[in-house]
């Protein structure tokens, strides 16, 4: 399996060298070159597998330089209840994602029981065992620059913490993540963690990361990796949910499945639309935006215009407070007929500082054959949703799942499972949760007080020359 850029002007890489790229040298982001298609056999056969036998079959159509054998030590190695212990609703000892089914037709796939509470864990301590293994063989180090809006910060930081040879600078967007989530960031006294708090929203941020990434010679000098999800690996390990969500769900291969997904910069959304272009009986994909709502403009009208940072809201869902999708890029790849020339022509437009339009084009008229629908949510609709879930099912939801939930109520179909994905645990928002429910929402023993920690972060305005400098002082 090789990688190919949606740009078109890079060379095609292995998995294990994507893995330590992340963006490729030509702006655009790495995606495999085919789809591997899954037979009715294999999926019949998948269908009994554990969540890490699982990962280990989806995994390997992707991984195809690292030995099996080694492949399946790693996934085994990430995948177990130990690594995974927050789980709210009672499951069996061995379940990674439970479903908990709301109603007859509707179900929740719990991805927040890892160690931050969020679905990012479900990708991220792949990467961290992933990212040992490759540096170990080769004996090199990398320094890992991100961005975070709050989850993938934290989720990326209980990962690499402590790993041989790994550096992380996490960029976040200052004072504007829930209270919780920076104190599970910026508590964290690691020697190899540098959480850096930017004057600005997550695109800034993100921006940063694109930036530092495309000069190449800092990229090399500086040994700069991605664990955003514009890096493969995490779109790859967030496919395995879907095909076990489905396989939850139903009984046979012969039902069909929608997933709802809260969305921001798309990467889990990707993962899903990947897994049905790999097979999967998937009826439609239902993304949900809150009121940074690009993608649902995108979706009913053709327009993507993402939205300057003046007119980014910060929402009670700020996970999502993103109106850049970067793996957005990956999909309308797809949607163009895999033709790098469009995709390098749209973002063109889109790196300037502007929008594109597919309505009435050929492109926008196949959208139908991909299952995407969308819808928005706003801060009122969290909260009903939050206070319908705790009083109708006993089910303490977070406030991007509640986006969700809330969408995927305006897509429910007769016969075909709506599969909402719980994408955080409540208790990283407990304020919206207490407007909603007029009670704390629950919270792990050993999270007790963690707001109370002292805490280490460095705040920054949103510079590209002072960040790199922060990292070259500290990369001596
Ligand atoms: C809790 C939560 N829900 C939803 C999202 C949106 O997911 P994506 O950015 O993959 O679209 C995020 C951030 O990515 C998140 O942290
Ligand atoms: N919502 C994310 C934003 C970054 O998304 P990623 O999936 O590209 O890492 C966050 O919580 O940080």
């Amino acid at each position: 399996m090789h990688y190919i850029s949606t740009r078109g002007h890079a060379e095609a890489q292995t998995f294990c060298d994507i893995l330590l790229g992340g963006l490729a040298p030509d702006g655009g982001l790495y995606l495999p070159d085919h789809y591997p298609q899954i037979s009715a056999a294999e999926l019949t056969a998948w269908r009994k597998l554990s969540y890490a036998e699982l990962a280990y079959e989806v995994l390997r159509r992707f991984v195809t330089d690292i030995p099996p054998g080694d492949l399946l030590s790693i996934v085994k190695k990430t995948y177990t209840a130990q690594t995974y212990p927050y789980c709210r609703t009672g499951r069996r000892a061995t379940d990674i994602t439970p479903l908990t089914t709301l109603e007859p037709g509707l179900h929740l796939l719990e991805l927040s029981n890892g160690p931050t509470l969020a679905f990012k864990d479900m990708a991220m301590q792949l990467l961290g065992n992933l990212f040992e293994y490759v540096l170990e063989k080769r004996g090199e180090t990398i320094n890992i620059l991100g961005a975070t809006s709050g989850d993938t910060g934290s989720a990326a930081e209980y990962a690499m913490r402590g790993k041989k040879g790994v550096r992380v600078f996490m960029l976040s967007p200052h004072g504007k993540m829930s209270a919780f989530q920076r104190a599970q960031m910026y508590s964290l006294q690691d020697a190899n963690i540098f959480n850096i708090a930017v004057v600005g929203m997550f695109d800034d941020a993100q921006d940063i990361v694109k930036a530092v990434s495309n000069d190449a010679g800092f990229k090399a000098r500086y040994k700069i990796g991605a664990v955003n999800s514009i890096n493969w690996a995490r779109i790859a390990a967030q496919v395995v949910y879907y095909f076990k969500g489905y396989f939850e769900a139903t009984k046979s291969n012969d039902e069909r499945v929608a997933f709802a997904v809260p969305s921001g910069n798309f990467g889990n959304i990707c993962a899903g639309h990947i897994a049905r272009m790999m097979g999967l009986p998937v009826e439609r994909l239902v993304l949900a935006t809150n009121e940074n709502d690009v993608l649902d403009e995108f979706f009913k009208t053709g327009c993507y215009r993402p939205r300057a940072t003046a007119e980014t809201l910060v929402t009670s869902s700020p996970s999502m407070d993103i109106s850049k999708a970067s793996n957005f890029e990956r999909f309308v790849f797809d949607l163009v007929g895999r033709d790098p020339a469009i995709v390098s022509r749209l973002w063109q437009a889109v790196d300037s500082g502007g929008s594109f339009d597919l309505a009435g084009t050929p492109h926008f008229q196949s959208l139908p054959g991909y299952a995407f629908v969308s819808g928005r949510s706003t801060h009122r609709d969290r909260i009903d949703t939050v206070r319908d879930a705790w009083q109708r099912y006993g089910v303490m939801i977070d406030t991007h799942t509640a986006d969700g939930l809330k969408v995927a109520r305006e897509y429910l179909q007769p016969a075909v499972p709506m599969i909402v994905l719980e994408t955080a645990q409540a208790v990283k928002f407990s304020e919206t949760i207490i407007e909603a429910l007029g009670r704390e929402p629950m919270r792990p023993a050993d999270l007790e007080g963690i707001e109370n920690l002292p805490q280490r972060v460095e705040v920054m305005a949103a510079d590209v020359r002072a960040i790199k400098e922060y990292i070259a002082r500290i990369c001596g």
